[in-house]
């Protein structure tokens, strides 16, 4: 039996190059940031009877009788296996947990809860979970294209893998390189991807992946049950990204979907933007291989950025306020600006031109976006995958709740501030 309180964490990503193509096969580039979620399993209430979501991020706080949950679903053997990438969700237990859910009516809250349900049942028994309140804290922000859905499936699953007994506790320390993926991580990563199809039913799996395994990929999903192909991309060339993000709210299952229309109305055309993705995305890769990058190389790197974001104009998935973050950022030559992410709001990255962007410029475009009321961040690429922090007896459900911002929530129990996290 699994002692609790514990807790684990999953870091966002960012998607240098080839979001949506990445859904169609095609390879696309993503790292993993320092922007990280945290899942406390805990058992603060005496109910054991009971399980409860705190959720303070999207204001949701949600119980449900223990033996509600359909536990009679899956037999012990279908609950160990690892699933194939193209396995669908399965219709009965979405059919079962759907009456769970039905009084929740906010999509946001919807969706984190079913995929919180659909993991918890697939992998843990009801004893394993009696009595627990799982609390979710990020310091990412919501639904803006840096992976938070992904980040919360890899916690989910991590932490429902350790409860069920499918996994053993990680050994690896914040500095202990690793050579090789651990059969755990890819057991976690395939469950969480399962997650991400219960929050848009189409993923290519790269969040997932990102947020599992970390650091930096090439990535390419592979047709029918072939496992995606994963190329770490160790000595990433330093790049000076600047992330900022819009705060226009969108929803990466809407904007996967209104994609999915244009590929079937248009077969042609967009059959070809999605190649041009692939030609982009191998070409940044080649560049990126290089530890430095030269002139050269790197102003070839900031018009595959200023290409790509074209193509995803193309496909619809921009909106105004990205095109302004870009425009502004055009205006002042201080590098080359794409989305990020599924779009439609959300997060863009500018790949910063470091002999063009003065200190002035850049105090300028931080000025602009601050009164248009975005937000710029700072974050550090190709940080660890999943991790686990046991032995955590003073954090309790409320105080984690209790956290008012990004610094309060790394500084109380952040992989960044805690040499005792250990990583899959
Ligand atoms: N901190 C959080 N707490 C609970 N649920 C979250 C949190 N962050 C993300 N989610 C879930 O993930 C969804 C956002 O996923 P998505 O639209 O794919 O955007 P992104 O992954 O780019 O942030 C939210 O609607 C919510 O269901
Ligand atoms: C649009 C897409 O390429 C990335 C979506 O990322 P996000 O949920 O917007 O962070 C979809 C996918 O690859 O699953
Ligand atoms: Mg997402």
């Amino acid at each position: 039996m699994v002692s609790v309180p514990f807790l684990t964490s999953a870091p966002g990503k960012v998607i240098i190059f080839g979001e949506h193509s990445a859904v169609y096969h095609k390879p696309a580039i993503a790292a993993a940031l320092s922007l990280r979620t945290y899942l406390l399993a805990s058992r603060d209430n005496g109910d054991t009877d009971t399980l409860f979501l705190e959720f303070p991020d999207i204001q949701f706080s949600y119980k449900w009788a223990t033996s509600d949950l359909p536990w009679q679903l899956f037999g012990e053997h279908s609950r160990k296996r690892q699933p194939a990438a193209d396995e669908e969700l399965d219709p009965e237990l979405v059919d079962a947990l759907s009456s769970l859910l039905s009084k929740i009516d906010s999509p946001i809250q919807y969706s984190a809860a079913f995929m919180f349900l659909y993991l918890l049942v697939s992998l843990c028994r009801e004893n394993d979970v009696a009595g627990l309140t799982f609390t979710v804290r990020s310091t990412l922000p919501v639904g803006a294209g840096l992976g938070s859905s992904a980040s919360v499936s890899v916690c989910f699953a991590s932490a429902f893998c350790y409860l069920g007994g499918h996994i053993q506790e990680p050994t690896l320390r914040a500095d202990d390189v690793t050579v090789k993926d651990s059969e755990q991580c890819l057991f976690i990563d395939a469950w969480a991807l399962m997650g991400e199809k219960c929050s848009h039913g189409n993923p290519s799996g790269i969040d997932n992946a990102v947020a599992t395994h970390g650091g930096a990929v090439m990535f390419q999903r592979m047709e029918s049950s072939v496992p995606s192909i994963r190329t770490s991309m160790r000595n990433l060339p330093p790049l000076n990204l600047l992330l900022t993000n819009t705060k226009t709210p969108r929803s990466t299952a809407a904007l996967v979907a209104n994609v999915s229309k244009i590929v079937t109305e248009f077969p042609k055309p967009s059959g070809l933007i999605l190649e041009t993705m692939e030609a982009i995305a191998r070409e940044a890769y080649t560049l990126m291989l290089r530890p430095f990058l030269d002139k050269q190389s790197k102003n070839r790197l900031m018009e595959l950025i200023r290409l790509n974001h074209g193509l995803l104009v193309s496909l619809g998935v921009s909106h105004p306020n990205l095109e302004r973050v870009k425009l502004w950022s055009d205006e002042l030559q201080i590098g080359q600006t794409k989305l990020t992410g599924a779009g439609g709001g959300g997060c863009a990255i500018t790949l910063i031109d470091d002999d063009a962007a003065t200190p002035e410029k850049l105090r300028q475009l931080e000025e602009k976006y601050n009164e248009a009321g975005f937000e710029t961040f700072k974050t550090t690429l190709g940080g660890k995958g999943v991790g686990l922090l046991t032995e955590i007896a003073t954090i309790t459900s409320e105080k984690l709740c209790r956290l008012h911002n990004r610094d309060e929530i790394e500084a109380a129990v952040g992989c960044s501030a805690l040499p005792q996290w250990r990583y899959w």
